[in-house]
């Protein structure tokens, strides 16, 4: 799997108010993650320390041969007395675009958002929906491996929800890798693959969405393990076909894409760890098989 960008025991404090919270997580090309949880969980925190206009108090953040370029949305966007056409072609040239290609680029995007119509008024005029689509538009110029968007539907009237919606399902379908803060299921069920819950500055669910599961049921395998350190768990969570935790006490408890599975095996038996069963399960939540329990590395791998 091609990581975009990874953090490693991302922290990050507000004073003496702890906002992120040993935070390890990646999104990989052409995932798109939605980030839900309280108010005050860390959302905006993490989103901000992804696109650079943060950086943490501790721990690592880790590019993709240095070179992923990255789109941000904010939450608000003011009503600029500019007109759409020059507002994108300005930030266009601020984002290093020739005029001539700032010019093509702000044209393919008028035409993507449908946005012909109003693209030479003043957007101090302009509907919340309709600066929210030009905020988007701006986060697009450069053409970002991957988009960050801070609550993109807030706000928004329920017919400009579903027009975002679509809008960021076209984008996700050319190749663009998303990672959104949200509030409201529409996005998570008609965009997103992965749904983290944040609380309290930490993820306490990470993993595929019952929707997409159902979409595309991969088989799957959930392991019961114990005896390894948190510096290996880690690295589970970080190894390809890691799909969630189920409990991370003792025993640690997980779901692992079938197809990956003779690997973590081996990774957690290599690590020290034990094995104390393996049990087969396709889709959501339907156990369809239980295979073996074993402690004995090669009962469970071979
Ligand atoms: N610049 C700041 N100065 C002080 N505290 C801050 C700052 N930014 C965030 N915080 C605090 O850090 C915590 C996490 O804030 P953050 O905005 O990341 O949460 P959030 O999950 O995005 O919340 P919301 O859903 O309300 O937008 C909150 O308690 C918030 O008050």
């Amino acid at each position: 799997m091609d990581v975009l960008v990874t953090l490693n025991q991302v922290s990050k404090r507000y004073g003496r108010h702890i906002a992120l919270h040993d935070v390890n997580w990646r999104i990989c090309r052409g995932e798109c993650a939605a980030i839900t949880g309280d108010n005050g969980a860390g959302k905006s925190t993490l989103l901000h320390i992804l696109a650079g206009l943060a950086m943490p108090d501790k721990g690592t953040i880790i590019i993709n041969n240095g070179e992923v370029s990255i789109g941000y949305v904010p939450e608000f966007f003011p009503g600029l007395k500019f007109t759409p056409r020059e507002y994108l072609a300005h930030m266009g040239r601020i984002q290093g675009l020739s005029k001539q290609a700032a010019s093509k680029r702000v044209e393919g995007l008028i035409s993507m958002f449908q946005m012909e119509q109003s693209s030479n008024r003043l957007m101090n005029g302009f509907s919340k929906g309709m600066l929210q689509k030009v905020n988007l538009m701006q986060a697009l110029l450069g053409m970002p491996d991957l988009l960050v968007l801070d609550e993109p539907l807030s706000g928004l009237d329920e017919h400009v929800q579903h027009e975002i919606a679509k809008l960021l399902t076209e984008i996700k379908q050319q190749g663009t890798s998303i990672v959104m803060s949200v509030h409201e299921h529409l996005l998570i069920s008609a965009v997103a693959d992965r749904l983290v819950v944040m609380k309290n500055g930490k993820i306490m669910r990470d993993g595929l969405t019952d929707l997409t599961y159902q979409r595309n049921p991969r088989a799957r395998s959930r392991v019961v393990f114990h005896g390894i350190s948190p510096e290996h768990c880690i690295h589970i969570e970080q190894m390809d076909g890691f799909i969630k935790w189920i409990s991370q006490g003792a025993p640690k408890e997980a779901d692992i894409a079938r197809e990956c599975s003779n690997e973590m095996l081996q990774y957690i038996l290599d690590a020290g760890g034990s094995i104390l069963s393996l049990q087969q399960l396709k889709g959501p939540e339907l156990p369809v098989e239980h295979q073996c329990v074993s402690k004995s590395k090669k009962a469970v791998i071979g």
